[in-house]
């Protein structure tokens, strides 16, 4: 089954019916996927159009029949309705697709398109990715979607329209010039095209330079993440600033890439750069927010940010009386506190009758290991290489009828001095900095 998605526009209907007559040649069927939008009262009836098109061409022997999904939401208040409804439309195409066995969908995008598409990435500033505009063929979801015509004039899809005697809709809102693109196509592209006469060939060759440069920036970028990228997801700094300039920003595109949100191209310049002169706990807002990527000996990583009304207020205040084994949620100190029954490495149960939780007021110590020395806390999560930001936890601490020491640090763990026999009943706490958000 071959499915191409039809506006009811001309370069639509043009390529539903040279596809069809192409189909009934090879014995094989099509499917006309129409998304009514619902943005304008007349849209209704387009779809009717295609259906009643798609009938009279079937009873003229094309394979062809069609399908109409009339989108329900509205778009969301201050959402461009241009952005909105190209992602409604995709997401039902996709799903009509699916529905009906279709991995293919074809679309009637021609070079005129193109041209106008590499034209508005240019205007917003866009790098070699968004200016390699549309591809011919792209697989996303388990679906390929095609642009045969691509390359095509409008002139020839017209022609052959005109050929076939074909009849189509137009669509009002094509001239509504509050949208960019109709804007573009109306005011602007008559002027170009009477200074320029080879300008939808030129950019259309531009954006397909502009794919290639795309691909080999991510080809190389990824090549060098490879050797970059360290185990738990930052981003070897030192290594990345012995790179040429060029290789620095596509490693590091394809960095930001692994955050599992878009960065926007403003951050990656400041990131270029700043970073290699950066000092170690700088920090540049993530751009999705309650985030940061930080540098931190050498290494460049994305952190939760710790919200300040969540930190306990001032370094002296915070004080709670050990709440026993279990989970608890500490919203002041930003985690999450469990604590459990061990049969090593915990601390003693008799420790823990008056223990309480308290903010780190400076000056306590902490012992890794029974013969080694007990330092100063900030020694120690140095030494462990736990970032500032990363010992926001509640300490845990003996009573002060037993001195008051710390039996647990966060990103530290169990004070040697306190840590139980083997086979004497102990307990493991664990601090879960972000666990309550
Ligand atoms: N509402 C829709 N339903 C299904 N497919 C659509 C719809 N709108 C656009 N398409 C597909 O996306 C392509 C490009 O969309 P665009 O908005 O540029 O086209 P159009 O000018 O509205 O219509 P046409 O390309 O048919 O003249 C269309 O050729 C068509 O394949």
């Amino acid at each position: 089954m071959l499915a191409v998605a039809v506006s009811g526009g001309l370069d639509s209907t043009a390529l539903l019916h040279a596809l069809s007559r192409q189909a009934r040649d090879l014995g094989a069927s099509v499917v006309a996927l129409h998304v009514d939008h619902g943005l304008q009262a007349v849209s209704a009836e387009w779809g009717r159009r295609i259906r009643r098109q798609c009938q009279r061409w079937g009873a003229a022997g094309l394979p062809v029949s069609a399908r109409v999904h009339r989108v329900t939401q509205v778009p969301p208040t201050g959402a461009s309705i241009e952005a909105w409804a190209r992602k409604v439309r995709y997401a039902a195409l996709a799903q009509m697709a699916r529905d009906v066995g279709a991995t293919h969908v074809w679309l009637a995008h021609h070079r005129r398109d193109q041209a106008e598409t590499f034209l508005l990435q240019a205007l917003r500033g866009a790098g070699s990715a968004g200016l390699a505009a549309m591809p011919t063929a792209l697989w996303r979801d388990g679906l390929c979607w095609l642009r045969p015509w691509l390359h095509q004039p409008r002139e020839a899809i017209a022609a052959y329209a005109a050929r076939w005697r074909l009849s189509w809709v137009e669509d009002a809102t094509n001239t509504d010039t509050r949208f960019d693109r109709n804007r573009l196509r109306c005011d602007l592209w008559p002027t170009l095209l009477a200074g320029f006469p080879h300008a939808e060939t030129a950019l259309g060759q531009s954006a397909r330079q502009s794919a290639r440069a795309a691909a080999l920036m991510q080809e190389v970028g990824a090549q060098d993440l490879a050797r970059l990228h360290m185990p738990d997801g930052g981003l070897d700094v030192a290594g990345w600033q012995t790179l040429s300039a060029a290789r620095r920003y596509a490693v590091l595109r394809a960095w930001c890439q692994t955050l599992g949100h878009p960065v926007p191209d403003s951050l990656l310049e400041r990131l270029l750069l700043e970073l290699p002169t950066a000092r170690s706990g700088h920090r540049w807002p993530d751009g999705a927010g309650g985030a940061s990527l930080r540098l931190y000996r050498g290494t460049l990583r994305r952190w939760e940010d710790v919200p300040p009304a969540d930190l306990p207020s001032g370094e002296v205040g915070l004080r709670l009386p050990y709440p026993g084994p279990g989970r608890h949620a500490l919203p002041a100190w930003g985690g999450v506190l469990t604590v459990r029954a061990v049969s090593q490495g915990g601390i003693a149960a008799h420790w823990l009758t008056h223990a309480v939780l308290i903010t780190r007021q400076g000056g306590e110590s902490f012992q890794f290991e029974p013969h080694s020395t007990a330092r100063s806390l900030k020694k120690q999560y140095q030494a462990r290489a736990i970032p500032a930001w990363q010992r926001h936890g509640p300490l845990l601490c003996a009573g002060p009828a037993q001195g008051g020491g710390v039996l647990f640090a966060p990103g530290l763990g169990v004070d040697a001095r306190v840590r139980a026999a083997n086979g004497e009943p102990q307990w493991l706490p664990e601090w879960l900095p972000d666990a309550t958000r």
